[in-house]
């Protein structure tokens, strides 16, 4: 196992991928839903690194690599871009910038948003492992974005101890991250 980088500040980076929230024909409200998602279960501080950008795959691609390789992000999530219109391309983007891919995230998040609405399993989302950052997919419907991170992010705080990653605390009351060798 890689040592966790436990001394490091935790980042996080988190894209929306909207080609109409990027032009600003409507206001982002995925990286904000994210961003409040993530402040109520993580108890470490923490510190967002944001981005909202079209459906582009070779800018999504740049923006995956620049948040994990020059910005330092442990953790990054995206919104929007899964699903199997012409121009969704996140999860393509997602594995071209990834060693590893990690595919029990999204089969996770498929399962759980398939409670909610049976169009769950037009979602591609994903999720890989590039050097020390864990890159996850969530929809981009904002009401997805909690029950998605609610669904994997008990697995993503052992995950990054094991690829290198800083080490993230939950609020217990709101997440239980399970560590099987704490
Ligand atoms: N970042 C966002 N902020 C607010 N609402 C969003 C956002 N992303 C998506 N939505 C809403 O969810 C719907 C479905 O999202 P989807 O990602 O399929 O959009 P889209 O049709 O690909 O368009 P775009 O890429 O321009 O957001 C959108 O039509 C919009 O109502
Ligand atoms: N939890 C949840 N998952 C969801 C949805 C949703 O509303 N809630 N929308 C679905 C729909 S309608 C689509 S088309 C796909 C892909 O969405 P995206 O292209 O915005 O990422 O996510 C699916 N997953």
């Amino acid at each position: 196992m890689t040592t966790p980088g436990k001394n490091r500040p935790l980042r996080i980076g988190v894209v929306t991928v909207s080609d109409r929230a990027s032009r600003g024909v409507y206001e982002d409200k995925g990286g904000p839903a994210i961003r409040a998602e993530l402040d109520r279960i993580i108890a470490s501080t923490w510190e967002p690194v944001v981005r909202v950008i079209p459906d582009d795959l070779d800018g999504i691609k740049d923006t995956l690599a620049e948040l994990a390789d020059r910005e330092g992000c442990d953790l990054i999530v995206t919104t929007g871009g899964t699903g199997p219109a012409p121009r969704d391309v996140t999860p393509e983007a997602t594995e071209a910038v990834c060693d590893k891919m990690m595919p029990g995230f999204g089969e996770l998040m498929r399962s759980v948003s398939l409670a909610v609405v049976p169009t769950a399993i037009l979602s591609r989302q994903t999720a890989g492992i590039r050097g020390t950052s864990l890159i996850v997919n969530l929809p981009g419907k904002p009401s997805a974005i909690h029950d998605c991170l609610m669904a994997v992010f008990p697995a993503i705080p052992y995950c990054l101890d094991l690829i290198g990653g800083a080490w993230i605390d939950t609020d217990p009351a709101v997440c239980q991250a399970f560590r099987p060798k704490a």
